[in-house]
């Protein structure tokens, strides 16, 4: 297991009572404001001391309230990107990257400035000092920083949260390359399902202080309809698409997974591309028919895996299409008069699909 986290915490009124462990490349800590996500994060740094459990990193043990093992921040080897990029001002970009390796004993040094430089795109910032650069560079030097001190874990929390939706997309694909070019486990905090669905590999969702779910992001994003009212309309799935064609005559690509063909608004990525969509559960309708003269483009013919009730009135069908799951919120009187049970052959109308900035699949 990369990640093994086990805490116990009093914090003023709040009580944090977590527990999980992910092997993924990305988890992702999801819950609304106040479920406990920075305060995870920061017992996993060391920067608070919990009452009980224990944190362990690829076997490595950092905390280990029975045995009274408390590695101090500086000795967990772990690499901390907040919101604000917090870079030292009065040096120049080059000396906040070179920054962080004071801390790390020469022998445990793996990384090299140059591929972290080259892996960020900021060699042409290097002279520059942070007051000279944009927010989404700033952030950029800031995980430079963090990679260059040869960290066994990246904490990254809400990264993107205080950039511009343009500095944002500008920023997300140097996460992705971290993710699948570096060999160091992320835990990363965020509010928005848009960047879970793209970079996650794990996600842990948390609700009050507690796990409410966690593991795998195909798993998890299901199950958003645990979380408060604000978030469950993300309840969702992840389909896997290759670009077919990127025009079919009337502006839109056609598309293929496993389970049939797709047709989006005109995708801007070349023929043969992978990419990942999200298909929220609202937007998926179910037929036990092949509907036909319908004005939705994508009709996928699945069966059911399982039905589950979302509070009093509602269900989460999930259908399985060639190797995809998709999800449908439907309502329990259509459970009903349509007699959605598992092993039922339905056709699944994809209303909209949310390209998320056609995230292209690496997982
Ligand atoms: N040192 C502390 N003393 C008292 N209360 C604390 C302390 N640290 C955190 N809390 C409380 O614990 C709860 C969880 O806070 P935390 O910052 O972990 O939540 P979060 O999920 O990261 O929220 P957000 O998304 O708003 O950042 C909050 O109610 C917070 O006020």
């Amino acid at each position: 297991m990369a990640v093994e986290v086990e805490i116990r915490q009093r914090l003023g009124a709040f009580a944090l009572d977590v527990a999980f462990a992910s092997a993924g490349r990305l988890t992702a800590l999801f819950g609304p404001s106040g479920s406990g996500k920075t305060s995870i994060v920061n017992a996993i740094a060391g920067l608070t001391l919990p009452e009980g459990g224990k944190v362990a990193v690829d076997g490595r043990v950092l905390f280990d309230a029975e045995r009274r093992i408390f590695l101090p921040p500086h000795r967990r080897r772990i690499g901390y990107v907040f919101q604000d990029a917090r870079l030292f001002p009065h040096l120049t970009v080059s000396q906040n990257l070179r920054y962080g390796r004071f801390f790390t004993p020469a022998a445990e040094r793996y990384a090299d400035v140059s591929k972290v430089v080259e892996l960020l795109g900021i060699g042409h910032l290097v002279e520059r000092r942070p007051s000279g650069l944009s927010g989404g560079e700033r952030q950029r030097v800031a995980i430079g920083r963090a990679l260059i001190a040869s960290p066994r874990l990246l904490l990254m929390d809400e990264p993107l949260a205080a950039l511009d939706d343009a500095r944002k997309a500008e920023i997300l694909p140097y996460v992705e390359r971290l993710r699948d070019e570096t060999q160091i486990p992320i835990v990363y905090v965020s509010h928005s399902v848009a960047e879970i669905a793209r970079l996650a590999s794990d996600v842990v969702l948390l609700s009050d202080g507690r796990v409410t779910a966690a593991g795998p992001v195909n798993d998890i994003l299901p199950r958003f309809d645990l979380l408060p009212d604000s978030e469950r309309g993300e309840a969702g799935a992840l389909v896997r698409l290759e670009v077919v064609r990127r025009d079919d005559g009337f502006g839109l690509s056609l598309m293929r997974s496993s389970g049939g063909e797709w047709r989006l608004p005109r995708v801007a990525a070349e023929e043969g591309t992978r990419l990942t969509v999200r298909v929220r559960a609202r937007d998926v309708m179910i037929a036990t028919e092949k509907p036909a003269g319908v004005s939705a483009l994508n009709v996928l013919e699945g069966t059911i895996a399982g039905v589950d009730s979302v509070g009093d009135s509602e269900a989460l069908v999930t259908i399985l299409s060639g190797s995809d799951r998709l999800s449908a919120r439907v309502t329990g009187r259509s459970v009903q008069q349509l007699g959605l049970e598992p092993g039922k052959p339905v056709f699944a109308i994809v209303k909209s699909v949310s390209l998320d900035g056609a995230a292209t699949a690496r997982r």
